[in-house]
Formats: structure tokens, C-alpha cells, sequence
């Protein structure tokens, strides 16, 4: 079958219902306004703005969306009686395209316990409530509510009565994720064969993700002849939440091979719906939800680092513009490989040699042993300090301190020249940083004026890169030195040193020319 012979899935989108229904997610109506706009970019087809009978609130950001958001069908909920109705229907009163959105438990035990109804009793409210809504609005969807712990006879009893009396959706909840992938399939496959008049209605799917299941199970029911599927921004909805509009989207888009079904949604607006709705639920993404969760698009390892370089369909199924994402991130840090670094290096402006590159690379491994995540400034600070470090006599190596308040610490610095280490203990000055510098001066032979120090953060975090930098007054020349490390002391000394270095090679600058540093 071809994309143009595709069938067409009705995206019923219920953020702003059963989504706020998740603990502590509450919208007010500015926020729902916005939320609602949002998914009209977004290209949904159904908009359930919320439940009119729950609140004067509700009420009124039904009203208010129906009103004012244009290019999608604006619905409200209700339970089946004749007030929930009236209110959806008052609520919706006088909008250009509006459903009232009928729902009623059939399963045992919502029959038993919590409606206290036979199943006749159920058959005839479920009709009263759909010919009710149907007065004040052509469009009615009626759930059965718990459809998926419902008796397959009743279920299509049910529905058939449903559509009888006017129903021109038939919505088949998996309300407490109960369902899986088969079995959801074969609910909605039963229906298909024995209610007589199903094609009269379109029939719908809405899942609950309590064994997580909730896009399983209702890609399944697709496959099975569903044709709208319910489903939230970020999966938010009572409990685990319901089925995520953008996993089910990219399904279907990214397997319309196998599907053969589209939506009208416009998928580069998933990224920004999905920070738009997080921030005002204030329900963060987890970093590896699929599609907009940070990770989707991230790769550390260096072996997938290096076949995204080459062809970014080796790890990729979906590209990160389709969904809203700028770009593909290959995240640098103790799993990447040289490939990557010099990617980044080239994307920073530094052009490395393959020595410089090793050089850098053996840093950048010790450095991400250090560090969760290592930023462009980190890199950046590691290839500057490697290219001052092309020239150095001595190389730091390491350092000990024993240090107590008031009392001179004592401080050991080792350093190499060749091949050969050289070690200086000594106890001195106002503190480690004195004492390290001036272990210098007696290892290096090399006694200069220290005109500038400043250290600062190369990137973010508590695990950051500090940035050390000095300036050394020597013979009339002003000489600078910089040092990156995790730890400030190191640094430091690092900066000191590579100034020293630069003393020792001569490649100074006569302080005249640099008045404003003085
Ligand atoms: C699966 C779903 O997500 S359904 C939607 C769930 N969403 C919500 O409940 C959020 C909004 N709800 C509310 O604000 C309130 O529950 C209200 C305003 C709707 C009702 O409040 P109250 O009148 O105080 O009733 P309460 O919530 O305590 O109990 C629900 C009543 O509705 C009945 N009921 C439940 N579903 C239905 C239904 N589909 N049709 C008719 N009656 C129903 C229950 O049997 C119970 O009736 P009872 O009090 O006679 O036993
Ligand atoms: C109102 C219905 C569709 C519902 O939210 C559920 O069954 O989960």
C-alpha cells in the first residue's frame, strides 16, 4: 500500500483531562489556553479539554478553549447522567466543532462495586446518556469504561447499543493498563467481527500505562482496525499515566512500513510541546523517555560515536529535526572514542594533528574518569593546555600537602624533564598555593614576579573544570601561563608551571606592549 492509500489515525489528545488527572498537574486556564493552542500546531485532531461537571474551573477552560482554539475538535467529558451531559453540552455551547465525550463502567467489577448496577441497568444508562448528549451534539464518543476487564458478550453489547442509540465513536478503554499487546488486539479484533453495526463508528483506543504497555497496546489495537488512538503529551494521565502521544506518533510514522497508517500530526512540534507541557505541570522528562527525553538523541559510546560519523542510520531510526530536536548529540564522555573528539574538536575550530589528537585524548580519558559529562570548555581547556604544553621543560606529575590554619603547609611537588622525575619537599609561605609556587622557583631554578592569578570554571556543575591562569613578570618579558584540572590546587600549579615553561623557551612578551594587563 502506498503513503497516499495509508489510513488516517484520529489523534484524540486528553493532556488537558487525563493528563491532569496525574497528581500535582493541575493547569490553570491561561495555562490550558496555551497548552490547548500548542496542540492544534501540533496537528491533533481532538482536543478533550476537560470534564465541565468536575469544577467551575473546568467548566470554564472548556468553555473558554472551545471558544477561542481553532483547528480541532474541542470535547468534553461526562459521566452518563443527565447533569454531567447538560454541562459538557453548556460547556461547549455555540463552538463550531465539539463532542461530548460519554463514558460509563461495564466491567464486573466497576458493576458491582462502584456503580452498584446491573448489566441491563448499565445497557439502558449507557443508551439514555449517548440519545442525551446526542440532542446537544452530533458528535459523541461513549466509553465503556474498564472495557478491557469487561465480558467479551457484554463489551459488544454494549457497544452496539451504544452506537444504536447514536454514538459515531465507540472509545474502548484499558483503564487500569490491565491489557497487553494480544490481548488488547484480539478486544478490539472481537468487536470488529460481531458488532453488527461497528462500521458505523469509528472505534478508538485509550490505554493506561500500568505495566507499561500503554503504546504496545495501543499500536496492537491499531493493527487490529482501531482507528483513534487517546493518548497525552509525555504520557501524563492518572497513576503511570496513559499512552504518549509522541512514542505512539513515531511509531507509526517511523514503522509506516508495517502500519501502513499515518496521523496529521506535525512531528517537529513534539520536542516543544513536550517542554512546554513539562514546564507548566512542572512533571520533568525523564533523560531517557523515547522521542523527547534529552537522551533520545544522544550517543556516548565511541563505537556508535564513530558509526554516527560515518552514516547516521547505523544507530539512528528517526532524526532528531523530525521530532523537534536541532541535531543528534554525540555526548562526549569516557565511552567516546577518538573519532568523536576530533569531530568536536574540528566543530570548536581546533585543528589536531594525529599526535595532538592522541595527546588530547589520553587527557580527555582521564578527565571523563573524573567527570559525568564533559562540556565543549572542558575540551576546549584540554586542547589549549595541551598546545601549551608542546613546549614544556617540566611537567607536572603530582602533588601533597599537609596543611593545618596559621602554620606554613608542607607541600611536595613532583614534576618530570625527560624522562627523568624530580621531587621538592618543602614547608613554606601562607598557604598551598604559595608554598607549591615557590617549590617551583627551587625546582626550575626560575624566579619571577607573579603580577596575575585567576582562576575560574571552565563549564558547569560541582564537578566542573577549573580554569587557571597566570601572569609572570621575568627580565622585563610578561609571561603567561594556563592550567585546567578538576582540582583548583592542580590548576594552579599546572598554570605556574606552564608559565615557568615559557620563561625557559623564551616566549615572552615585553611588558611595554601590554600596559592595560600591568
Ligand atoms: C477513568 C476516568 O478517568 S474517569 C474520570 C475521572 N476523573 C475524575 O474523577 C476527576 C473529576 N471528578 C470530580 O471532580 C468528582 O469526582 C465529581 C465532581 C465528578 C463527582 O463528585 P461527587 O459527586 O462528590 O462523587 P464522587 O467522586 O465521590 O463519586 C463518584 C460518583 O459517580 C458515580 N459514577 C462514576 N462513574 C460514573 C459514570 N460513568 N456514570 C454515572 N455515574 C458514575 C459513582 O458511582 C459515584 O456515585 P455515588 O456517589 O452515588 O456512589
Ligand atoms: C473516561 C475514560 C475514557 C477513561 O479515562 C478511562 O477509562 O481511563
Amino acid at each position: 500500500m502506498s503513503t497516499t492509500e495509508a489510513r488516517r489515525i484520529i489523534i484524540f489528545d486528553t493532556t488537558l483531562r487525563d493528563g491532569e488527572q496525574s497528581p500535582g498537574c493541575s493547569m490553570n486556564l491561561d495555562e490550558k489556553l496555551e497548552v490547548a493552542q500548542a496542540l492544534v500546531d501540533l496537528g491533533v485532531d481532538v482536543i478533550e479539554a476537560g470534564f465541565p461537571i468536575a469544577s467551575p474551573g473546568d467548566f470554564e477552560s472548556v468553555r473558554r478553549i472551545s471558544h477561542t482554539v481553532r483547528g480541532a475538535t474541542i470535547c468534553g467529558l461526562a459521566r452518563c447522567n443527565e447533569k454531567d451531559i447538560d454541562r459538557a453540552g453548556e460547556a461547549l455551547k455555540g463552538a463550531p466543532d465539539t463532542r461530548i465525550h460519554v463514558f460509563l463502567a461495564t466491567s464486573a467489577i466497576h458493576r458491582e462495586f462502584k456503580l452498584r448496577m446491573g448489566m441491563d441497568e448499565i445497557v439502558e444508562r449507557a443508551i439514555a446518556g449517548v440519545k442525551r448528549a446526542r440532542n446537544l451534539c452530533d458528535n459523541i464518543e461513549f466509553s465503556p469504561e474498564d472495557a478491557a476487564r469487561t465480558e467479551p458478550d457484554f463489551l459488544c453489547r454494549v457497544v452496539e447499543a451504544a452506537i444504536a442509540a447514536g454514538a459515531t465513536t465507540v472509545n474502548i478503554p484499558d483503564t487500569v493498563g490491565y491489557a497487553t499487546p494480544a490481548h488488547y488486539g484480539g478486544v478490539i479484533r472481537n468487536l470488529r467481527e460481531r458488532v453488527p453495526n461497528i462500521d458505523k463508528a469509528v472505534i478508538s483506543v485509550h490505554c493506561h500505562n500500568d505495566l507499561g504497555l500503554a503504546v504496545a497496546n495501543s499500536l496492537s489495537a491499531i493493527e487490529a482496525g482501531a482507528g483513534q488512538v487517546e493518548c497525552t503529551i509525555n504520557g501524563l494521565g492518572e497513576r503511570a499515566g496513559n499512552c504518549s502521544l509522541e512514542e505512539v506518533v513515531m511509531a507509526l510514522r517511523t514503522r509506516h512500513d508495517y502500519y501502513q497508517a499515518s496521523t496529521r500530526i506535525n512531528t517537529p512540534r513534539l520536542v516543544p510541546t513536550s517542554r512546554l507541557v513539562s514546564g507548566i505541570t512542572g512533571m520533568v522528562v525523564q533523560r531517557n523517555k523515547a522521542i523527547v527525553g534529552r537522551n533520545a538523541f544522544a550517543h556516548e559510546a565511541g563505537i556508535h560515536q564513530d558509526g554516527m560519523l560515518k552514516e547516521r542510520s547505523t544507530y539512528e531510526i528517526m532524526r532528531p529535526e523530525d521530532v523537534g530536536f536541532t541535531k543528534t548529540d554525540l555526548v562526549l564522555g569516557k565511552h567516546s572514542g577518538r573519532a568523536a573528539l576530533a569531530d568536536r574538536a574540528t566543530a570548536l575550530g581546533y585543528h589536531l594533528t594525529p599526535e595532538h589528537l592522541d595527546s588530547v585524548f589520553e587527557a580527555f580519558k582521564k578527565l571523563a574518569d573524573k567527570k559525568k559529562e564533559i562540556y565543549d570548555g572542558d575540551i576546549a581547556a584540554l586542547i589549549e593546555q595541551r598546545n601549551a604544553e608542546v613546549f614544556d621543560a617540566w611537567q607536572f606529575v603530582g602533588y601533597e600537602i599537609k596543611a593545618s590554619s596559621g602554620e606554613s603547609p608542607t607541600v611536595t611537588l613532583t614534576v618530570r624533564r625527560g624522562n627523568e622525575e624530580q621531587r621538592q619537599t618543602e614547608t613554606y609561605g601562607d598557604g598551598p598555593l604559595d608554598a607549591l609556587f615557590h617549590a617551583i622557583e627551587t625546582l626550575t631554578g626560575i624566579t619571577a614576579v607573579l603580577r596575575d592569578y585567576r582562576v575560574q570554571s571552565a563549564t558547569r556543575g560541582k564537578d566542573a573544570v577549573a580554569e587557571a591562569m597566570v601572569e609572570l613578570e621575568y627580565n622585563g618579558q610578561l609571561y603567561r601561563g594556563r592550567g585546567t584540572s578538576t582540582d583548583t590546587v592542580e590548576a594552579s600549579t599546572c598554570a605556574q608551571l606552564n608559565a615557568i615553561n615559557r620563561i625557559a623557551s623564551g616566549a615572552g612578551q615585553p611588558i611595554a606592549e601590554r600596559p592595560d594587563q600591568l
